[in-house]
């Protein structure tokens, strides 16, 4: 080969290319391209640069939101903007509103009927019915679901845990003032030309098949209590459909009668001209009666009870902000008085700063003092006992000024029809009256005292009842109801106790009624695995329930959600399970990250000022419970139980310590005009 020839051949097309690429180099280089050309480059590397160090902020915080918040869970269900699209009504809304509306419309501006009241229940999972509209759900196999008294029969009866809890009693009425707020769902009831409801369980009523009787629950012979007194069946009704608020959904969607917002609705009502009915119209006020023993009460109404007509003692009744709720049991009862009164109590103190101010100013200033010091507490002191400190602050919930007009506030159906109702595990059989010397000096079962209230307002008992509730042990949370609202529940006045219902039972066909998803699927949804065998549920749930439940059902798949939830073993600091942790903490989210007129919320025209909101931060259950009663000291932890011998310091003297200034609202410009 001759190499000379190719390296002759090829050394001169090179030399020729280097010219040429010298040249253009050449060229290139020369000023005052080389400025531009250096600028140009310069600007590139710095734009590279700044794109990735920005993809690399972009990535680290989605990471840490993402990690912060991948608990959070996002609907799967379909159905929910079907009422947007064919029933919602067109709100106009003032978007410089100081003060939220009552029925909870125009908190979310582009969205004005999220979360108002007379809305349907958002569903995290799409609804689950036989036939895919309101037929009750079926087992895999197209058999009947069992019976729910059954199931707790089977399952849960019987099994309760005497342990004492360090959480108070008090923490069962909060939390149920709590859920009447956030949640009410109607009864679909069928009145006889008296006005009163029908009895599902009359064979006359029976053979006349009412759609709304569905739900009415069957006892069995063997029934441990009701066989005794040959009691076959307990009359419940299904719920009040879309379809009675002039809105056909497919499939059946369900109504919250209260704003959906922890916005105290159970004290102000759910609609304008209720709210209008509870004020006084004078001084900002709430209606209040007094009574004999000098104290302020919701105001006594008549007994309207149809059922006890014939009984000569009358029972009293409060006008609450719930009229379906409010007095439904004496711990409800007591809650809606305390904040009837601290709302009062606040405008009393209003109107001294401020004597200038209207009647409606008033209301309204106090009504925001109120809704926050509920919010406070409610994330604050309630829910970390529920779904434990640690989950709540991963989740987010403790971070402030989160609001995000993207995230639905409506109550899901899950958790209202199943998760919260976790708590009915909480209720106490007895309330204690306690007086100053910590002696108890009566005990009710509340079962015996539902629906009449008559003892509250007698001689000293509201504060003893108040003492007897943060200084009682409260029930632990266990796979049980107590016996007797597992049994006796809403006894009509002048029936015998076993005429009454289990709560339990109601719960479970509540949730068979709504058409809930069954546990599997909803603990799938809630990041678990889905079980193929009842076996997969022992990751959860200990292995003598899921043998009980496997004796129960036909398939795992066919688990009621209330069931389910009951069972999990707790986990985290929570006193629930993670199924139910997760439905709540959802439910929290939406009511938090949700609300515009949120407490911390900043930058809104119904924000509060950096010294108004120092002042709600500070207000506890404590000191509402200072200020409207005679309960001569409180603990920082309101739902702990402190023993008084051993730790008397910790307690807040109600007389010497408390003190609430309300000065950040006082209006000095406007003062020093006049
Ligand atoms: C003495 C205490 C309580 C009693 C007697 C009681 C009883 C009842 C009854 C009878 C219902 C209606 C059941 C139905 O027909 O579906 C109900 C609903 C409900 N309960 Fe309770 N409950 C109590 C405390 C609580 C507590 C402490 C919570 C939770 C913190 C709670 C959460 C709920 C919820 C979310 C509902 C559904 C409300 C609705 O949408 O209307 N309850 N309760
Ligand atoms: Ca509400």
């Amino acid at each position: 080969m001759d190499y000379s020839r190719t390296i002759d051949e090829t050394n001169p097309l090179m030399k020729k290319r280097n010219k040429q690429c010298l040249k253009w180099n050449q060229k290139l280089f020369k000023w005052p391209l080389i400025v531009i050309w250096f600028i140009v480059l310069l600007l590139c590397a710095v734009c590279v640069l700044y794109i990735f160090t920005q993809n690399n902020i972009e990535s680290e915080s989605s990471n840490v939101l993402k990690n912060k918040h991948s608990l959070h869970i996002l609907s799967h269900a379909t159905t929910n903007d079907d009422f947007l699209k064919k029933c919602a009504p067109i709100v106009k809304c003032d978007q410089n509103a100081k003060y939220r509306s009552i029925n909870g419309s125009c908190n979310n501006l582009k969205t004005p009927t999220w979360g108002a009241a007379t809305t349907p229940f958002l569903r995290l999972l799409n609804a689950n019915f036989s036939d895919g509209y309101y037929d009750i759900r079926v087992q895999t196999n197209g058999s009947a679901l069992p019976y729910p008294r059954v199931l707790d029969v089977n399952i849960f009866l019987n099994r309760e845990i005497y342990k004492v809890d360090e959480n108070n009693v008090l923490l069962m009425p909060f939390g149920q003032l709590l859920a009447h707020d956030i949640s009410g769902l109607p009864n679909d009831l069928i009145i006889d030309e008296n006005g009163n409801a029908i009895d599902c369980c009359l064979t006359e009523n029976k053979i006349k098949n009412y759609t709304q009787c569905q739900i009415a629950l069957e006892n069995l012979p063997d029934d441990p209590v009701y066989s005794v007194h040959n009691k076959t069946c307990s009359p419940i009704f299904r719920s009040l459909t879309s379809r009675n608020y002039s809105c056909p959904l497919y499939p059946t969607e369900f109504i919250n009668d209260n704003s959906h917002f922890i916005d105290a609705s159970e004290v102000y009502g759910s609609n304008e001209s209720y709210a209008l009915h509870l004020r006084a119209m004078e001084g900002g006020r709430l209606k209040f009666s007094i009574g004999d023993n000098g104290q302020m009460f919701c105001p006594f109404l008549a007994n309207q009870d149809k059922a006890s007509s014939g009984n000569k003692k009358t029972h009293i009744k409060y006008d609450t902000g719930d009229p379906t709720n409010g007095n439904q049991n004496f711990g409800i009862t007591a809650m809606q008085t305390l904040f009837l009164r601290f709302h009062n109590y606040i405008a009393f103190k209003l109107s001294s700063l401020n004597p200038f101010w209207s009647d409606e100013i008033i209301y309204q200033e106090s009504r925001r003092i109120v809704i926050a010091t509920i919010q406070r507490i409610s994330y604050e002191d309630f829910l970390p006992i529920i779904i434990g400190e640690d989950f709540q602050e991963i989740y987010g919930l403790n971070e402030a000024n989160i609001y995000d007009p993207t995230v639905n506030p409506s109550t899901s159906i899950e958790f209202s029809s199943a998760g919260s109702r976790i708590l009915h595990a909480i209720i106490p059989v007895e309330f204690n009256f306690m007086n100053k010397d910590y002696k108890i000096e009566n005990s009710i079962k509340i079962t015996d005292w539902m629906v009449k209230a008559d003892l509250i307002p007698l001689g000293d008992n509201f504060n003893k009842l108040l003492k007897g509730f943060i200084e009682t042990p409260g029930r632990m949370l266990q796979p049980s109801y107590n016996f007797y609202i597992s049994n006796y529940m809403l006894t009509l006045p002048n029936n015998p106790q076993y005429k009454g219902r289990d709560l339990l039972a109601v719960d479970i066909a509540r949730g068979r009624d709504v058409g809930l998803q069954p546990y599997n699927q909803v603990r799938h949804f809630c990041g678990y695995p889905l079980a193929k065998d009842f076996e997969d549920l022992a990751d959860l749930i200990h292995i003598k329930d899921v043998i009980k439940l496997k004796k129960n059902y036909y398939s795992v798949n066919d688990i009621d959600l209330m069931v389910g939830i009951l069972l999990e073993k707790h986990s985290g600091g929570a006193i629930v399970g993670p199924t139910a942790r997760c439905l709540i903490a959802d439910g929290f989210y939406r009511y938090k990250a949700g609300d515009r007129f949120f407490y911390d919320v900043k930058g809104q025209p119904g924000s509060f000022t950096d010294d108004q909101l120092k002042l709600i931060k500070y207000i506890t259950l404590g000191h509402v419970i200072c200020a409207t009663t005679n309960v001569d000291n409180v603990q920082e932890d309101i739902f702990k139980t402190v023993d008084h011998n051993l730790f008397p310091t910790i307690k807040m003297k109600c007389d010497e310590e408390f003190n609430l200034n309300f000065k950040a609202w006082e209006e000095v410009n406007y003062r020093t005009e006049l």
